[in-house]
Order: C-alpha cells, then structure tokens, then sequence
C-alpha cells in the first residue's frame, strides 16, 4: 500500500503561484523502493479538453495519475493547477483537499447505498453547495435518472460506472481524474458508455486526465496526449500529431494509423456518400448522417493506404491525394516500413513491404499519389 499523503502546510490557502496562471505544470521524479521503475516527468498540459495518458502497460500512467491526485508522494514532486499549488518542495495537499474526481478503473460504489445514496453522500462530503440545476444536468449527461433507487449490487457494469462518473462530477472537481474507466466492461458495456463520455467532455468544462492503452479510446475522445514509455514521456501533443509521429512501439504494428479532424463540405445523396475537408485534403467517406458542416474525426489505417507513381482512374479506390515521403521507419516486422507521407496539411502513414519501398524508388521528398482504400470515421 503506498503511503498516504500527509498535510505539509495550512490547505486552506491554495499557494498562488504564477507558474502556470493557465493549463497543468506537472513534474515528478519517483522511485518505488522495491522495484526498479522510475516516474520522471515534466509536463504543461492544456486545462480544458480530454488529455489521454497513453502508453503500454507498465509505462507508468496510472503512477503519474496517483502522483496528481497526492495518493502516490514523489520523492521530488510539483504540481499547478491553473496557478494553484497542489504539490510543491513546502506544499504537498493531501489527496481530500485536492479539488478533483476521481474514476477508477472498477466503479467502487457503497454497496449497501443505492445509486442516488453514492451521489448524495459524494455531495455531502465535497461540502460545496450545488448550484441549482447540475445534479439534474449530470444526472442526464451521465442518462442514470431510471436506476438511481436501485441498489448498487443491482446495478450493471455500464451503470455502476456511469454512476461513479456521475459522482466524481458532483464534487464539483477542478480537475477528473479517469483511470481506464472503460477497462473491466466488455466491448458491448464500452460502446455503451462511450457517447456518455463524449457528451460529458462537450457539455462540461472540467478538464479530463484519462488514462487509456486503447487506440480506440483515445481517438475517440482525445484532444491532447501523453504518450508514456518507461515511466517518462515519449511525446506529447495534439492527437493528430502524437499518432503521425511513430514514437512508441505502440503505434508500430498492424493498428497503425493517422486521425484527422474535418467539416463534412457535400452530401452525395445518389451515392451516400459524404465529403469530408481534413485541412485542405478532401475525402469520400460513407454517409453516416452527418449534416454538412459537422465536424468529425476519421482514422486511417496505414495498411489501407498504397502508393502509386501516378494517378490511377482505372482503381475501384474513391480518395487519392498527392502526397510527399516524409520518412521511412522500419516497422517491427522486418519485411514491412512504415512510409511517414505529406498531404497538404497532414501526416499520413502507409504500410508497405520493403519490396515495394525498393519497387518504387522511395526516398525522402519523393512526389507521388497515396490510394486510400478506407476511411473510418470515429465514434
Ligand atoms: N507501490 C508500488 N511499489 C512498487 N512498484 C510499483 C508500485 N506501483 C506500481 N509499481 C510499478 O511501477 C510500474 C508502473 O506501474 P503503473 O501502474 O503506473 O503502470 P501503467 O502504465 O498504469 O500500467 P497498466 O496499463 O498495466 O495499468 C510497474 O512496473 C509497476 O509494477
């Protein structure tokens, strides 16, 4: 059991600091006795939006979140939030003066409390009145209003989570803290839950540390990420640009793929199809009922995407897009490269065989045409 966090000044004055006025300054260097890992990070990240802590297991995301949340105490430590002190060489805020929520990954709800029992009490103890009208906005952002007299035993998976969720918001955090909230439910369950987060990130401000090593999950809801690799950060940045970078082992392998961000510009009724502009660089995807002007996500697979010397009309392919070879990385299977491409404005990846890398002459600043063989959209 790690140690629990002991007061080390007066918390009833948040040390101002003028550090960061905006976003989160994190640094941390951590060393577990018994074991041979070691958390250094030094991190700005944006206050508002999801920010994925991604990384295989064992990287050491769930110990940066512990070290937020002042439930883990880093023998060097300092953290800001929005010119708040949390954590620093004189101030260390034990975890229940911390103004955040708190999602683990299996929901821990009072089992003899019904759901509404866990939302009252979680209430009662933040000591902060609620303005009128949130428990019933989170209540519905969060759709529990039809099992909140059940029983927590009673409750589903799904709901017991949306419950917790439900309660950490209710606390009125500054900051949410989500540890793999989606893990222990089956694929059906994260489905289910998935749009409730999504509607939960555009509806409130809070900013979301979320914590995830599903590709998935963080293309999803993602704005920002931390990409961890033996307890220190490999890369962080937008999500467009942490999945082009190819700086993790993580995002080496079949599921290798780029998110774009685009406004859906022309409908094609005959063909239902719709036609989506990601900065400059125009696709066909299906039409999924999106109106025009909607703004979506779409990911594409590197191995969904060829190259050719020339522009074919004669491929049952729709989205061709001349690009330039940026780089090529070695993939970890060693017949296949990873060919890093330039659209107008954003990265593309391309999953070939050194073969075919040989066959066409690639090289750095090489011009020629990717055929793009599927778009998915993300939601
Ligand atoms: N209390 C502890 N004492 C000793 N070692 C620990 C302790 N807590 C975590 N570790 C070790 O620290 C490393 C990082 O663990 P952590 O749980 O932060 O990783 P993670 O990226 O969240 O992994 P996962 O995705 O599997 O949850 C692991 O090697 C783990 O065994």
């Amino acid at each position: 059991m790690p140690k629990q966090s002991t007061t080390t000044q007066n918390t009833n004055s948040l040390e101002k600091t003028n550090k960061t006025e905006q976003g989160l300054y994190a640094k941390f260097h951590l060393q577990h006795p018994q074991s041979r890992f070691a958390l250094n990070v030094d991190l700005i990240l944006p206050d508002s939006g999801v920010t994925a802590i991604f990384g295989e297991s064992g990287s050491g995301k769930t110990t940066m979140l512990r070290c937020i949340a002042g439930l883990e105490r880093a023998q060097q430590g300092h953290f800001v939030m929005k010119g708040e002190t949390w954590q620093s060489d004189t101030v260390f805020l034990p975890t229940h003066k911390r103004p955040l929520g708190y999602v683990f990954q299996e929901p821990s709800l009072f089992p003899h409390l019904t759901a509404k029992g866990n939302l009252e009490y979680a209430i009662k103890r933040s000591g902060i009145p609620l303005p009128a009208g949130l428990y019933d906005q989170i209540i519905d952002l969060m759709g529990i209003e039809s099992v909140l007299a059940n029983n927590s035993q009673q409750l589903s998976g799904g709901e017991k989570q949306r419950v917790a969720i439900a309660r950490a918001l209710l606390i009125q955090p500054t900051l949410l803290l989500m540890d793999e909230p989606l893990a222990s439910l089956d694929n059906a369950r994260k489905q289910e839950i998935l749009p409730y987060l999504e509607k939960l990130k555009s509806t409130l401000k809070t900013p979301i540390l979320y914590v995830s090593h599903s590709v998935e999950e963080v293309m999803r809801l993602a704005d920002h990420v931390v990409l961890m690799q033996d307890g220190k950060v490999a890369t962080q940045g937008a999500i467009e640009e942490v999945f082009a970078q190819l700086k993790s082992p993580l995002l080496m392998n079949n599921d290798t793929s780029v998110l774009w961000q685009g406004q859906i510009i022309e409908q094609d009724a005959r063909w239902h199809l719709s036609k989506v502009n990601c900065a400059g660089s125009k696709l066909w995807i299906r039409n999924n009922g999106d109106d025009i002007g909607q703004t979506i996500r779409v990911r594409i697979l590197a191995t969904d995407v060829s190259l050719t010397l020339s522009p074919h009309d004669d491929s049952s392919i729709l989205n061709k897009l001349p690009v330039t070879v940026l780089d090529i990385v070695p993939d970890q299977d060693p017949a296949m490269a990873l060919v890093r491409l330039q659209t107008e404005k954003n990265t593309l990846i391309a999953r070939l065989t050194y073969r075919s890398v040989d066959h066409l002459a690639l090289a750095e600043g090489k011009t020629l045409w990717a055929q793009i063989k599927s778009v998915a959209l993300v939601r």
